[in-house]
């Protein structure tokens, strides 16, 4: 498991494009026939990506973790960005389209993913108690349509693992899918210094690439993300970006509370 340690923004303030990559990109999740983890500081969060073959692939428990099972005080949200496949929770499969999430409590011993061609992205955070493994359908969820084609940014927001749908202890997680001609995605940007988000982009033609939005609204930075790229954003930083083409992302959260609406708004106008 890759270790990323917290960063504060004093420590951008002069940073390369590959200083930034290093610290807020994760580039390297998908990897045919692994399961590739990183652990950020932010909040403790964990990341990653399992690309089964031929056979299943388990969730390991890394030693860092210091845990006889990766679950053991942690909780896990699972995305399929791939090919339909399955996700087993000591024993039980689910099966998972493209596009849907499991939710996966505490505690269970033995995770394994499977199915030729699918691509699970996984966003694990530290909990205290057990809540149920749900999975949710694509396209299910609480269902928000935002932004207007005016000024491109037409999207559909599924709430997945939220408040008031599939409970957990520290994760809010979900999908946005930009609908065609529309490019934007969460402007005007916001923070919430309560929470860490990461976004993974997926559906994103492989010739395109996102500019993505990152540091304190007024110190703005940029990167650019590839399909089935993630990038990591404290809670002191912005988090939005606009595509070369529409594209889909899922979009997750840990920290100290679960309220959606608990963002701090920056107005068009407001960014430097
Ligand atoms: O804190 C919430 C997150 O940034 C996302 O849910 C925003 C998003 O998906 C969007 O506006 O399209
Ligand atoms: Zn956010």
């Amino acid at each position: 498991m890759q270790h990323r340690h917290a960063t504060s923004p004093e420590q951008v303030a002069a940073a390369t494009s590959q200083d930034l990559r290093d610290r807020f990109l994760v580039d390297d999740l998908f990897a045919p026939g692994e399961v590739r983890l990183v652990a950020s500081e932010h909040d403790r969060i964990v990341l990653g990506g399992a690309v089964p073959l031929d056979g299943p692939l388990a969730l390991p428990a890394p030693a860092a973790l210091r845990a006889e099972h990766f679950l053991d005080r942690r909780e896990l949200g699972v995305v399929n960005v791939g090919a339909p496949g399955a996700v087993s929770v000591d024993g039980v499969a689910h099966d998972l389209a493209h596009g849907a999430c499991l939710y996966v409590g505490r505690g269970p011993r033995e995770v394994e993913f499977a199915g030729a061609g699918a691509a699970f992205y996984l966003f694990s955070a530290p909990a205290h108690t057990t809540h149920p493994t749900v999975l949710t359908p694509p396209g299910g969820g609480a269902v928000l349509e935002l932004g207007d084609q005016l000024t491109s940014n037409r999207r559909s927001l599924h709430q997945y693992i939220h408040a008031g749908g599939v409970r957990s202890c520290q994760i809010v997680m979900g999908v946005t899918r930009l609908h065609p001609g529309n490019m934007w995605n969460t402007m005007p940007a916001h923070t919430h210094a309560r929470r860490t988000e990461c976004y993974l982009y997926f559906d994103l033609p492989q010739d395109a690439r996102v500019l993505h939005l990152c540091g304190e609204p007024t110190q703005t930075r940029h990167l650019f993300v590839a399909d089935r790229e993630a990038v990591i954003a404290p809670g002191w930083s912005v988090h939005s970006g606009v595509g070369t083409a529409a594209y889909s992302f899922v979009w997750a959260m840990a920290g100290e509370n679960q309220s959606f609406e608990d963002m701090d708004g920056f107005a068009v106008t407001a960014l430097r």
